[in-house]
Protein backbone atom coordinates (compact mmCIF):
# COMPACT_ATOMS: atom_id res chain seq x y z
CA UNK A 1 0.00 0.00 0.00
CA UNK A 2 1.31 3.17 -0.83
CA UNK A 3 2.68 5.99 1.82
CA UNK A 4 -0.63 8.23 3.67
CA UNK A 5 0.29 11.85 2.92
CA UNK A 6 0.24 14.03 5.85
CA UNK A 7 -0.79 17.80 6.23
CA UNK A 8 1.00 19.16 9.33
CA UNK A 9 -0.76 22.31 10.18
CA UNK A 10 0.89 24.51 12.76
CA UNK A 11 3.70 23.27 11.48
CA UNK A 12 5.94 26.15 13.39
CA UNK A 13 3.89 25.43 16.84
CA UNK A 14 5.51 23.20 19.68
CA UNK A 15 3.20 20.15 18.41
CA UNK A 16 4.00 20.73 14.79
CA UNK A 17 7.87 20.24 15.11
CA UNK A 18 6.84 17.14 16.93
CA UNK A 19 4.80 15.74 14.15
CA UNK A 20 7.13 16.45 11.76
CA UNK A 21 10.00 14.57 13.50
CA UNK A 22 7.37 11.91 14.32
CA UNK A 23 6.24 11.49 10.52
CA UNK A 24 9.70 11.24 9.44
CA UNK A 25 10.56 8.56 11.70
CA UNK A 26 7.48 6.37 10.64
CA UNK A 27 6.91 3.81 8.08
CA UNK A 28 3.89 4.18 6.02
CA UNK A 29 3.35 7.82 6.65
CA UNK A 30 4.57 11.22 4.67
CA UNK A 31 4.58 14.63 4.68
CA UNK A 32 3.27 16.24 2.01
CA UNK A 33 2.18 19.77 3.29
CA UNK A 34 2.94 22.15 6.50
CA UNK A 35 0.18 24.74 7.12
CA UNK A 36 0.56 27.88 9.09
CA UNK A 37 -1.51 30.66 10.31
CA UNK A 38 -1.92 32.79 6.60
CA UNK A 39 0.40 36.14 7.53
CA UNK A 40 2.50 34.02 9.85
CA UNK A 41 6.26 35.06 9.48
CA UNK A 42 7.08 31.06 8.96
CA UNK A 43 5.82 30.81 5.44
CA UNK A 44 7.68 29.42 3.22
CA UNK A 45 10.26 28.14 5.86
CA UNK A 46 11.23 24.61 5.39
CA UNK A 47 9.05 22.22 8.07
CA UNK A 48 11.97 19.68 8.22
CA UNK A 49 14.56 22.67 9.29
CA UNK A 50 12.28 24.08 11.88
CA UNK A 51 11.63 20.40 13.66
CA UNK A 52 15.43 20.34 13.78
CA UNK A 53 15.95 17.92 10.93
CA UNK A 54 17.56 18.43 7.46
CA UNK A 55 15.68 20.36 4.73
CA UNK A 56 13.11 18.19 3.71
CA UNK A 57 11.32 20.14 0.82
CA UNK A 58 8.06 20.90 2.72
CA UNK A 59 7.92 24.50 2.76
CA UNK A 60 5.33 26.75 5.19
CA UNK A 61 2.33 27.58 3.44
CA UNK A 62 -0.91 29.47 4.28
CA UNK A 63 -3.51 27.56 1.95
CA UNK A 64 -4.93 24.55 3.46
CA UNK A 65 -7.28 24.39 0.30
CA UNK A 66 -3.87 24.20 -2.34
CA UNK A 67 -2.56 21.34 0.05
CA UNK A 68 -5.23 19.44 0.39
CA UNK A 69 -5.55 18.74 -2.94
CA UNK A 70 -2.52 16.32 -2.96
CA UNK A 71 -3.20 14.83 1.02
CA UNK A 72 -4.61 11.93 2.82
CA UNK A 73 -4.66 13.34 6.12
CA UNK A 74 -4.24 16.40 8.06
CA UNK A 75 -2.63 16.52 11.56
CA UNK A 76 -4.17 19.59 13.99
CA UNK A 77 -3.27 21.23 16.52
CA UNK A 78 -3.24 24.70 16.23
CA UNK A 79 -6.52 26.99 17.67
CA UNK A 80 -9.53 26.48 17.54
CA UNK A 81 -10.75 28.64 15.44
CA UNK A 82 -8.16 27.52 12.61
CA UNK A 83 -9.26 23.89 13.20
CA UNK A 84 -12.99 25.07 12.68
CA UNK A 85 -11.90 26.69 9.41
CA UNK A 86 -9.39 23.02 8.58
CA UNK A 87 -12.44 20.97 9.30
CA UNK A 88 -14.86 22.51 6.70
CA UNK A 89 -12.10 22.09 4.05
CA UNK A 90 -10.91 18.62 5.20
CA UNK A 91 -14.66 17.36 4.69
CA UNK A 92 -14.88 18.49 1.61
CA UNK A 93 -11.64 16.78 0.43
CA UNK A 94 -12.78 13.54 2.39
CA UNK A 95 -9.39 13.38 3.56
CA UNK A 96 -9.20 12.14 7.76
CA UNK A 97 -8.52 14.85 9.97
CA UNK A 98 -6.67 14.28 13.38
CA UNK A 99 -7.93 17.11 15.76
CA UNK A 100 -5.72 17.51 18.99
CA UNK A 101 -6.86 21.28 19.29
CA UNK A 102 -8.24 22.09 22.86
CA UNK A 103 -9.93 24.68 24.23
CA UNK A 104 -13.01 23.87 21.75
CA UNK A 105 -16.25 25.67 23.01
CA UNK A 106 -19.58 23.34 22.86
CA UNK A 107 -20.65 25.56 19.61
CA UNK A 108 -17.06 24.43 18.08
CA UNK A 109 -17.87 20.89 19.16
CA UNK A 110 -21.08 20.87 17.74
CA UNK A 111 -20.02 21.94 14.34
CA UNK A 112 -17.25 20.14 14.15
CA UNK A 113 -19.90 17.21 15.23
CA UNK A 114 -21.95 18.50 12.24
CA UNK A 115 -19.71 18.01 9.37
CA UNK A 116 -18.69 14.04 10.04
CA UNK A 117 -21.88 13.13 8.28
CA UNK A 118 -19.26 13.50 5.30
CA UNK A 119 -16.03 13.74 7.10
CA UNK A 120 -13.42 11.34 8.80
CA UNK A 121 -12.52 13.05 12.32
CA UNK A 122 -10.35 11.72 15.69
CA UNK A 123 -10.58 14.03 18.40
CA UNK A 124 -9.24 13.84 21.34
CA UNK A 125 -7.81 16.20 24.31
CA UNK A 126 -4.47 14.14 24.92
CA UNK A 127 -3.54 10.99 22.02
CA UNK A 128 -1.32 9.40 24.71
CA UNK A 129 -1.55 5.84 25.63
CA UNK A 130 -1.17 6.54 28.91
CA UNK A 131 -4.05 8.94 29.46
CA UNK A 132 -6.44 7.08 27.40
CA UNK A 133 -5.86 3.81 29.76
CA UNK A 134 -6.09 6.57 32.92
CA UNK A 135 -9.29 7.64 31.48
CA UNK A 136 -10.71 4.61 31.58
CA UNK A 137 -9.48 3.51 34.56
CA UNK A 138 -11.08 6.52 36.16
CA UNK A 139 -14.18 5.65 34.41
CA UNK A 140 -13.95 2.17 36.39
CA UNK A 141 -13.08 3.52 39.64
CA UNK A 142 -15.88 6.20 39.53
CA UNK A 143 -18.72 3.42 38.67
CA UNK A 144 -16.99 1.86 41.77
CA UNK A 145 -17.22 4.66 44.20
CA UNK A 146 -20.41 6.08 45.43
CA UNK A 147 -20.11 10.56 45.75
CA UNK A 148 -18.77 9.76 49.46
CA UNK A 149 -15.60 9.99 47.42
CA UNK A 150 -15.28 13.79 45.85
CA UNK A 151 -13.46 13.86 42.65
CA UNK A 152 -11.12 16.29 42.04
CA UNK A 153 -8.73 16.62 38.47
CA UNK A 154 -5.83 18.15 38.72
CA UNK A 155 -3.46 19.37 36.00
CA UNK A 156 -0.13 21.28 35.23
CA UNK A 157 1.02 22.71 31.89
CA UNK A 158 3.87 24.83 31.16
CA UNK A 159 3.72 28.71 31.38
CA UNK A 160 2.76 29.44 27.09
CA UNK A 161 -1.05 27.00 27.66
CA UNK A 162 -3.26 29.16 26.56
CA UNK A 163 -6.42 27.07 28.10
CA UNK A 164 -7.87 25.77 30.95
CA UNK A 165 -9.16 23.41 32.41
CA UNK A 166 -6.82 21.14 29.89
CA UNK A 167 -8.47 18.97 26.95
CA UNK A 168 -7.13 15.83 29.12
CA UNK A 169 -8.38 17.43 32.16
CA UNK A 170 -12.03 17.72 30.63
CA UNK A 171 -11.50 14.07 29.31
CA UNK A 172 -10.88 12.63 32.67
CA UNK A 173 -13.67 14.19 33.84
CA UNK A 174 -16.65 13.16 31.21
CA UNK A 175 -14.73 9.51 31.80
CA UNK A 176 -15.56 10.23 35.90
CA UNK A 177 -18.95 11.38 34.83
CA UNK A 178 -19.82 8.25 32.50
CA UNK A 179 -18.69 6.23 35.21
CA UNK A 180 -20.96 7.82 37.85
CA UNK A 181 -23.91 8.37 34.96
CA UNK A 182 -23.98 11.84 35.34
CA UNK A 183 -23.58 15.26 32.83
CA UNK A 184 -20.58 16.66 33.28
CA UNK A 185 -21.62 19.72 32.24
CA UNK A 186 -24.18 20.31 35.50
CA UNK A 187 -22.16 18.25 37.80
CA UNK A 188 -18.94 20.60 37.26
CA UNK A 189 -16.72 22.94 39.36
CA UNK A 190 -14.26 25.15 38.01
CA UNK A 191 -12.29 28.24 39.14
CA UNK A 192 -13.17 28.00 42.81
CA UNK A 193 -11.96 31.80 44.89
CA UNK A 194 -13.04 33.27 47.19
CA UNK A 195 -15.93 32.70 49.39
CA UNK A 196 -16.89 29.78 47.53
CA UNK A 197 -19.15 27.61 50.53
CA UNK A 198 -18.82 23.73 51.03
CA UNK A 199 -18.18 21.64 48.41
CA UNK A 200 -21.50 20.44 46.30
CA UNK A 201 -21.39 16.31 47.15
CA UNK A 202 -21.84 14.90 43.24
CA UNK A 203 -19.33 18.13 41.74
CA UNK A 204 -16.19 16.84 39.93
CA UNK A 205 -13.74 19.71 40.60
CA UNK A 206 -11.00 21.37 38.17
CA UNK A 207 -7.87 22.73 39.46
CA UNK A 208 -5.19 24.23 36.78
CA UNK A 209 -1.31 24.90 37.40
CA UNK A 210 0.88 26.88 34.88
CA UNK A 211 4.42 27.36 34.89
CA UNK A 212 8.08 26.39 33.39
CA UNK A 213 8.08 23.55 30.79
CA UNK A 214 5.96 20.97 32.01
CA UNK A 215 4.69 18.65 29.16
CA UNK A 216 1.59 18.03 30.88
CA UNK A 217 0.46 16.30 34.60
CA UNK A 218 -2.91 14.89 35.21
CA UNK A 219 -4.00 13.31 38.24
CA UNK A 220 -7.60 12.45 39.30
CA UNK A 221 -8.24 12.26 42.92
CA UNK A 222 -10.75 10.29 44.97
CA UNK A 223 -10.94 11.51 48.30
CA UNK A 224 -13.12 9.88 50.74
CA UNK A 225 -13.83 9.21 53.97
CA UNK A 226 -10.39 9.12 55.84
CA UNK A 227 -8.90 7.78 52.59
CA UNK A 228 -7.82 8.62 48.66
CA UNK A 229 -7.04 7.24 46.03
CA UNK A 230 -4.81 9.03 43.20
CA UNK A 231 -4.41 8.36 39.69
CA UNK A 232 -2.01 9.90 37.75
CA UNK A 233 -0.59 10.78 34.41
CA UNK A 234 2.64 12.31 33.54
CA UNK A 235 4.00 13.81 30.16
CA UNK A 236 7.73 13.55 29.48
CA UNK A 237 7.98 14.43 25.93
CA UNK A 238 5.59 15.52 22.95
CA UNK A 239 6.10 12.34 20.95
CA UNK A 240 4.25 10.48 23.05
CA UNK A 241 1.15 12.84 21.47
CA UNK A 242 3.08 13.04 18.11
CA UNK A 243 3.41 9.48 17.91
CA UNK A 244 -0.45 8.85 19.22
CA UNK A 245 -2.14 11.52 16.35
CA UNK A 246 0.29 9.08 14.02
CA UNK A 247 -1.44 5.67 14.88
CA UNK A 248 -4.64 7.59 14.77
CA UNK A 249 -4.38 9.21 11.37
CA UNK A 250 -3.56 5.41 9.74
CA UNK A 251 -6.07 3.99 11.88
CA UNK A 252 -8.80 6.21 10.21
CA UNK A 253 -7.49 5.97 6.65
CA UNK A 254 -10.31 4.49 5.10
CA UNK A 255 -12.57 4.70 7.65
CA UNK A 256 -16.56 5.61 7.02
CA UNK A 257 -17.04 9.32 7.85
CA UNK A 258 -17.51 9.95 11.75
CA UNK A 259 -16.35 11.56 14.89
CA UNK A 260 -13.98 8.77 16.75
CA UNK A 261 -12.17 9.35 19.82
CA UNK A 262 -8.29 8.19 20.70
CA UNK A 263 -10.42 5.45 23.01
CA UNK A 264 -11.75 3.95 19.36
CA UNK A 265 -8.05 3.79 18.01
CA UNK A 266 -6.79 2.01 20.85
CA UNK A 267 -9.70 -0.09 21.44
CA UNK A 268 -10.21 1.17 25.13
CA UNK A 269 -14.10 2.35 24.26
CA UNK A 270 -15.67 -0.76 25.95
CA UNK A 271 -12.81 -1.06 28.69
N1 LIG B 1 -4.55 16.25 22.03
C1 LIG B 1 -3.28 16.16 22.41
O1 LIG B 1 -2.73 15.05 22.58
C2 LIG B 1 -2.48 17.42 22.56
C3 LIG B 1 -3.08 18.62 22.32
N2 LIG B 1 -2.36 19.77 22.38
C4 LIG B 1 -3.07 20.97 21.97
O2 LIG B 1 -2.59 21.35 20.68
C5 LIG B 1 -2.72 22.76 20.54
C6 LIG B 1 -1.37 23.34 20.10
O3 LIG B 1 -0.43 23.20 21.13
P1 LIG B 1 1.08 23.72 20.95
O4 LIG B 1 1.70 23.08 19.78
O5 LIG B 1 1.71 23.59 22.29
O6 LIG B 1 0.80 25.27 20.65
P2 LIG B 1 1.68 26.27 19.77
O7 LIG B 1 1.16 27.65 20.07
O8 LIG B 1 3.12 26.00 19.96
O9 LIG B 1 1.30 25.86 18.28
C7 LIG B 1 0.11 26.23 17.62
C8 LIG B 1 0.50 26.59 16.21
O10 LIG B 1 -0.67 26.79 15.42
C9 LIG B 1 -0.42 27.92 14.61
N3 LIG B 1 -1.64 28.51 14.05
C10 LIG B 1 -2.41 29.51 14.53
N4 LIG B 1 -3.41 29.79 13.66
C11 LIG B 1 -3.25 28.96 12.60
C12 LIG B 1 -3.95 28.77 11.37
N5 LIG B 1 -5.01 29.54 11.06
N6 LIG B 1 -3.51 27.83 10.52
C13 LIG B 1 -2.44 27.07 10.81
N7 LIG B 1 -1.71 27.22 11.96
C14 LIG B 1 -2.12 28.14 12.84
C15 LIG B 1 0.31 28.87 15.54
O11 LIG B 1 0.92 29.92 14.83
P3 LIG B 1 1.17 31.35 15.57
O12 LIG B 1 2.12 31.04 16.67
O13 LIG B 1 1.73 32.18 14.46
O14 LIG B 1 -0.18 31.81 16.05
C16 LIG B 1 1.32 27.90 16.15
O15 LIG B 1 2.44 27.71 15.33
C17 LIG B 1 -3.24 23.28 21.88
O16 LIG B 1 -4.64 23.41 21.81
C18 LIG B 1 -2.85 22.16 22.84
O17 LIG B 1 -3.64 22.13 23.99
C19 LIG B 1 -1.03 19.77 22.68
C20 LIG B 1 -0.40 18.61 22.96
C21 LIG B 1 -1.06 17.33 22.93
O1 LIG C 1 -1.09 22.42 25.62
C1 LIG C 1 -0.42 21.38 25.87
O2 LIG C 1 0.80 21.38 25.95
C2 LIG C 1 -1.16 20.13 26.07
N1 LIG C 1 -2.42 20.13 25.81
C3 LIG C 1 -3.32 19.03 25.89
C4 LIG C 1 -4.38 19.34 26.91
O3 LIG C 1 -4.92 20.45 26.90
O4 LIG C 1 -4.71 18.46 27.70
C5 LIG C 1 -2.63 17.71 26.05
C6 LIG C 1 -1.34 17.73 26.82
O5 LIG C 1 -1.62 17.68 28.18
C7 LIG C 1 -0.44 18.90 26.45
Amino acid sequence: MSEMRLIVAGAGGRMGRALTRAISETKGVVLTGALEAPGSELLGQDAGVLAGLPANGVLLSGDLWKLSANADGILDFTVPAATLANVAIAAQRGIVHVIGTTGLSSSDNAVIQSVTRQAIVVKSGNMSLGVNLLAALTKRVAQSLGDNFDIEIVEMHHRAKIDAPSGTALLLGEAAAAGRKVDLETHSARGRDGLTGARKTGDIGFASLRGGTVTGDHSVIFAGPYERIELSHRAEDRMIFAHGALKAAMWAHGKTPGLYSMMDVLGLADF
